[in-house]
């Protein structure tokens, strides 16, 4: 299965700490990783192999948001920050919508991304 990750630059760090939770699920089970641009820079550094899209400015949303369209997509978790303000916000708004017409699973705080974490992990038996 694929699963979107999208971070906006104060949730970054949070990204990084969420996945790094799931660490052994993530290497052992077959989870394919996609991500914005920066997002996924600092995944790969974190020593996950991501998938790699555009930054979310430049478009990265867009590209998930045509991923979910297509229902390539089993989960996108996206940490916004709500604290912040963001040029691309028609994109974000735009891929939440796009999540909530295909009934795709969006988890936009760890709390949340951790349930729906644990949920796929069982269901897909990984
Ligand atoms: O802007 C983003 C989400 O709206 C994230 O993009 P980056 O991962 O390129 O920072």
């Amino acid at each position: 299965m694929k699963i979107a990750l999208i971070a906006h630059d104060g949730k970054k760090a949070d990204m990084v700490h969420f996945l790094s939770g799931f660490r052994d699920a993530l290497h052992s089970a077959e989870i394919d990783l996609v991500a914005t641009g920066t997002t996924g820079k600092h995944i790969e550094k974190a020593g996950f192999e991501v998938n790699r899209l555009l930054s979310g400015p430049m478009g990265g949303d867009a590209q998930i948001a045509a991923m979910a369209a297509e229902k390539q997509l089993a989960a996108v978790i996206f940490f916004r920050d709500p604290l912040d303000k963001h040029p691309h916000e028609p994109d974000v708004q735009m891929l939440m919508r796009i999540c909530d017409v295909h009934n795709i699973p969006l988890a936009t705080n760890p709390a949340s991304a951790e349930l729906m974490f644990k949920a796929l992990t069982q269901t897909y038996g990984t």
